[in-house]
């Protein structure tokens, strides 16, 4: 899947409401195991995702922030694998989701969860998906001076899985997709990754998040 709402692919309701549906729709595709999400932006350097389009959080009525926060929390539970430049905040969260994160080096891109950077506060759901991915600590020191991490910084803490010369992300993702696709049988994947979540999906009922 390529994004491509310029400048910089920031997630508002339009935007938000549209991916959902795609993925709604590769989800009830039988033929469809796996799904590699990538920015096709054209700028340089190139923005994964600049998060949360921040004039969708200002100004707005209370039932369209009601919708923006739900369409947000539903991209949330619904995505797979991706590769990326910049992204900040929402954006990092959207990678975040994904299985398996890839992304291109370049010093000149970064990804973290900025919101205390803000004067925002990170949602307990996207600060329960960072320690999931880096562990409690350093989600601590990240969330507290809301740090953006430069590539080596962000494999070094687990936050990205892979980097690559920024003319092979899509082909190193290819690839990597087609490994992971080598496990048999979907319901393995989905009970074995369920159960990996079984402690935040008990947390987020309660907090009626779900
Ligand atoms: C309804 C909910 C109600 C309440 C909830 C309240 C709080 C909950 C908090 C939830 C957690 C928040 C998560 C978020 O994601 S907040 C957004 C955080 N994003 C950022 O901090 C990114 C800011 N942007 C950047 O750092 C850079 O723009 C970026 C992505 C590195 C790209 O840099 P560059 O290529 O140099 O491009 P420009 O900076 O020149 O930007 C180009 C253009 O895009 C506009 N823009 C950038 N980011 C956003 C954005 N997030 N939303 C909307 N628009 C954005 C920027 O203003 C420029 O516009 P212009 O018109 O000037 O060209």
């Amino acid at each position: 899947m390529h994004m491509q709402s310029p400048p910089v692919n920031s997630l508002s309701l339009d935007f938000l409401t549209e991916l959902c549906i795609s993925l709604e729709k590769l989800e009830m595709d039988k033929g469809c195991r796996g799904l590699i999400i990538t920015s096709v932006l054209s700028n340089q350097p190139k923005v994964f995702s600049a998060g949360l389009d921040i004039l969708e959080m200002y100004g707005k009525s209370p039932e369209h922030c009601g919708e923006f926060w739900k369409v947000v929390q539903e991209m949330w539970l619904k995505f797979y694998g991706s590769n990326m430049g910049s992204s900040p905040a929402g954006g990092c969260l959207l990678s975040l989701t994904c299985d398996y994160r890839i992304m291109a080096d370049n010093p000149r891109y970064t990804i973290g969860l900025n919101e205390t950077q803000l004067g925002i506060v990170a949602p307990f759901w996207f600060k329960e998906t960072m320690v999931n991915t880096v562990g409690h600590r350093n989600t601590e020191v990240a969330l507290q001076l809301g740090l953006l991490y430069k590539p080596a910084e962000a494999l070094k803490i687990g936050l990205v899985d892979q980097l690559v010369p920024e003319d092979q992300v899509f082909t190193v993702a290819s690839q990597t997709m087609t490994k992971w696709l080598t496990i048999p049988g979907n319901v393995s994947v989905i009970t074995t990754k369920s159960t990996l979540n079984l402690l935040f999906s008990f947390q987020l009922w309660c907090f009626n998040l779900v």
